[in-house]
Parts: structure tokens; C-alpha cells; sequence
């Protein structure tokens, strides 16, 4: 059988290339009673479905802030974060989010009734549903025959394999990630990132992820936004899609590490 030659071009532009998330002047401000500290100063980014898009910048850049502002967690000071071109208004299950505390996990229920647990608290699904779907995800994280123990007995990068599993079983538009693996040993932290970018090869997800390290967002993103020093601004918008765990190392890897360190920081590494 001969092949069929595929002519038909798409008729309108590809899906992917409408932002899922944007994220529009956004300044971030917080009320002490001493004063009032601004966080960050006219954001602008667009996030594409399937990005792996990183906040990077020097602490206290306000990185934290805009995620919790994508959460619906913080209130803008001024300009807006649509999501699917609507304007986010508070927290909702479609943006699920990840924090590098993972005792965030309560004690006291098992590793599976902990994935469980906002599914049914959220009426996402009933009980075999939402069974059925935290069994799934953790096979995904390699976690199918720890089901039945409590947190208590699990390691650092077990505790961040449940608390992925967890947010992704309830299907977010976005995943959202603080420093999710700076309470890591170095080792684990690497062995986190493969299994992230493993996992994202699967079932691309859109992921927002903050990080202060220049080799994790450079591992992890394939676009990754710099941000000025407090108030956070945004420097300048990277492609990141040519390093992974392959290039760490390299001279372009190492090139370009120095490159956004200068950007950063205006000097080299
Ligand atoms: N709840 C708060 N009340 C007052 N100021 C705050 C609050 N949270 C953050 N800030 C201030 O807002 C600014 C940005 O903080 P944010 O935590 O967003 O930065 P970050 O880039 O995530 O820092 P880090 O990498 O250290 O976590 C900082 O000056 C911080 O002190």
C-alpha cells in the first residue's frame, strides 16, 4: 500500500499559540504597618499551553508573589492575570499549586487518602472516582506500592512525588510550582528535575515554576522570565527550550548561565 501524501494545511492558526495564561501590568504591593511594600512593578508575560515557564530572579524580586497572584491568593495592586482570557478573581482548581514544604502533607492521613483528598473535598469526583485517579497518579510518580504509608515514612523526594501526584490528579489548567525542590539534598533535587521533565514529557502539562537557581530554570523551563531586583520588573524573556539534563554542563549551558547572571546581577558569575 502506497503512502498518502498529507497536503491539507490548518486552516487557522495552531491551537498552542493562544496564551492560556497572561499576565497584564501587574504590580504587587503588600500593606505593613510601617509601609507599604511593593513587590513587583508591571509585570507583563504570556504563558502558552504546554509551557514550562519559569520566574527567575534574586530573592526577594517578588517571584513568590506573582505566583500567588496566579493563585488568586493575592489581589493586584494594579493590572490583571486572565486566565483563558478571564480575569482571575480568587483560588480555583485550576490552578494547583506546589510548595517546597512538603509537611504541607497532613500527618495523619495515608499517602493515598492525602491524593485523594482534594478531589473529594473539591467534588471533582466521588469516592471510586477519585480512588481510581489517585491510584493512577501515583504509578505515575512511582509510587504505587507506598499507597498505604503515612507521610511520616516517606523521604523528601517521596513527600514531593505525592504532593505532584496530588496536584496533577485534579487535571489543572496550571500547575504551579514555589522552589519545589529547594528543601532537597543536591542529589534528590536532580533526580526530582529528570522525573519532573519525564513526567512532563508525558502528559504536558502547563507548568509555572519560581526558582532562584539559574541551573534549575534553565533545566526545567523552556522559557524562563529574568526579574529585576525588588520591586520586581521584568529584565528580559528567554528561550530555554535547547538545555535539559543532557546539556548541564556544556559550554553553551555554561554560556548562558553567565549570560543571565549578568543580566541579573550586572557582572559575571
Ligand atoms: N506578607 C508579606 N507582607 C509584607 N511584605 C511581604 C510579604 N510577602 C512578601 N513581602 C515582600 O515582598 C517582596 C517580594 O517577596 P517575594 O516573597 O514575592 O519574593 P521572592 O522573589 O519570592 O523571594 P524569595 O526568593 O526569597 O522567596 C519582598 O520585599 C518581601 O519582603
Amino acid at each position: 500500500m502506497s503512502a498518502v501524501p498529507h497536503l491539507i494545511e490548518p486552516a487557522s492558526a495552531p491551537l498552542a499559540a493562544r496564551p492560556l495564561l497572561k499576565v497584564e501590568a501587574l504590580s504587587l504591593e503588600y500593606a505593613t504597618p510601617q509601609r507599604l511594600v511593593r513587590a513587583t512593578h508591571e509585570v507583563d508575560f504570556e504563558v502558552l499551553e504546554g509551557d514550562r515557564f519559569v520566574l527567575l530572579g534574586a530573592s526577594g524580586c517578588g517571584k513568590s508573589s506573582l505566583l500567588k497572584a496566579i493563585g488568586g491568593f493575592l489581589q493586584p495592586s494594579a493590572g490583571r492575570v486572565l486566565l483563558d482570557g478571564v480575569p482571575v478573581r480568587g483560588p480555583g482548581p485550576d490552578r494547583i499549586a506546589v510548595f517546597q514544604e512538603f509537611d504541607q502533607l497532613p500527618p495523619w492521613k495515608t499517602v493515598l487518602a492525602n491524593v485523594e483528598f482534594p478531589l473529594l473535598a473539591s467534588r471533582r469526583c466521588g469516592r471510586a472516582e477519585a480512588r481510581e485517579r489517585a491510584l493512577l497518579w501515583l504509578a505515575k510518580v512511582g509510587l504505587a506500592d507506598f499507597a498505604h504509608l503515612y507521610p511520616h515514612a516517606l523521604s523528601g523526594g517521596m513527600k514531593a512525588r505525592v504532593a505532584i501526584a496530588r496536584a496533577l490528579a485534579m487535571a489543572p489548567r496550571v500547575l504551579l510550582m514555589d522552589e519545589p525542590f529547594a528543601a532537597l539534598d543536591a542529589l534528590t533535587r536532580r533526580r526530582m528535575q529528570d522525573e519532573l521533565l519525564a513526567l512532563w514529557e508525558q502528559e504536558r502539562f502547563t507548568l509555572i515554576a519560581v526558582t532562584h537557581s539559574i541551573e534549575e530554570a534553565l533545566l526545567l523551563g523552556n522559557r524562563v522570565l529574568l526579574l529585576s531586583p525588588h520591586p520586581g520588573r521584568v529584565r528580559a524573556e528567554l528561550d530555554a527550550e535547547r538545555f535539559g539534563p543532557a546539556s548541564l554542563g556544556s559550554r553553551e549551558f555554561q554560556a548562558q548561565t553567565q549570560r543571565i547572571h549578568r543580566l541579573l546581577f550586572g557582572s559575571m558569575a
